[in-house]
């Protein structure tokens, strides 16, 4: 099973029906959901530390030993399609869950990031955290495709 942890409810009209697209084709291939976390409270009130701190704490219950931990960052590793794929199949092996890690508006606390299983980056661009959810579903999609031998990617 794949989970998407996401800081900040994706609102956008045309990427949330993306996003829901990419969610039932999808379930194809395996369970993959995208679990919403709330925004913090009104960034003009607290410091930007004391922001992305209350962020790491509500990713702190599912950021757990047994599950393979990717957090969804700029300054993270960029793989080729491909070898995304090859990785899918790589973190797995002997778990049950992957789970993927996207930030909200001020991006990860350092000890996210820290204590990530692997950083990656989509692209050395910044996104807002509702494109990186399509973009990285589209991937997931893409990766699953590529493993099954099915005609998609060129
Ligand atoms: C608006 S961005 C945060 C930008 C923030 N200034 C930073 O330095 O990380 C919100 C989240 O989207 C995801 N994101 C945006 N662009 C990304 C990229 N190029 N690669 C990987 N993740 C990205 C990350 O999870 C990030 O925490």
């Amino acid at each position: 099973m794949i989970k998407i942890f996401v800081i900040g409810k994706p609102k956008t009209k045309f990427i949330k029906s993306g996003i829901e697209q990419y969610l039932k084709w999808n379930k194809k291939y395996d369970r993959v959901e995208l679990i919403e976390l709330p925004l913090s409270t009104d960034l003009n009130k607290i410091t930007s530390e004391e922001y992305k701190k209350q962020d790491k704490e509500k990713f702190a219950k599912y950021y757990l030993p047994d599950v393979f931990k990717v957090v969804l960052d700029e300054r993270g590793k960029e793989l080729s399609s491909i070898e995304f794929a090859n990785k899918i199949e790589k973190w797995r092996i002997g778990r049950k869950n992957i789970s993927f890690f996207i930030g909200g508006p001020l991006g990860h606390h350092e000890e996210i990031r820290k204590n990530a299983d692997f950083l990656l980056s989509i692209s050395r661009m910044t996104f807002t955290h509702e494109m990186a959810v399509l973009l990285l579903l589209e991937q997931i999609y893409r990766a699953f495709k590529i493993n099954n031998n099915e005609k998609y990617h060129y």
